[in-house]
């Protein structure tokens, strides 16, 4: 099966701490540094709500589908910054699957 466009895509940010700013948008973002890419990711999730709302009103989820990815993907930088990469997270959810979002809630410390 081919590799998944997630992990093709942390090999790809992980290569571009080491690479010039110039030369690239992810590197430019990783030698801006963490808060700049958080800035980033929290003005990518308020353009997915108001796409969201948007969305609700129109009924076309194109905008919404466009944005949810720039926050995806900005949010791929933000681990990747800090030495992550998306698997942590896809294990995450997969220890959640099947398990009520009240119980584990409940289970939280
Ligand atoms: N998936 C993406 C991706 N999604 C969104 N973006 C960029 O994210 C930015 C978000 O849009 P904005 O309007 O907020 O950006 P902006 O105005 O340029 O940003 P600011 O100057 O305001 O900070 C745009 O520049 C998009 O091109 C992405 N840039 C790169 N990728 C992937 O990352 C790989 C590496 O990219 P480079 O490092 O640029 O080669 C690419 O091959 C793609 O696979």
């Amino acid at each position: 099966m081919a590799e998944s466009i997630l992990a093709q895509l942390d090999v790809v940010l992980a290569a571009r701490k080491d690479a010039s700013p110039d030369s690239s948008y992810v590197a430019s973002l990783h030698h801006k540094g963490l808060n700049k890419i958080l800035e980033k990711v929290g003005e990518e999730a308020i353009e997915t709500v108001l796409a969201a709302k948007d969305a609700e009103i129109s009924g076309d989820n194109s905008k919404l589908i466009y944005e949810t990815a720039d926050l995806w993907f900005h949010s791929l930088v933000m681990l990747s910054q800090l030495g992550e990469n998306h698997q942590p997270v896809l294990d995450e959810l997969a220890r959640r699957f099947g398990l009520s979002g009240l119980d584990e809630k409940a289970a939280r410390k």
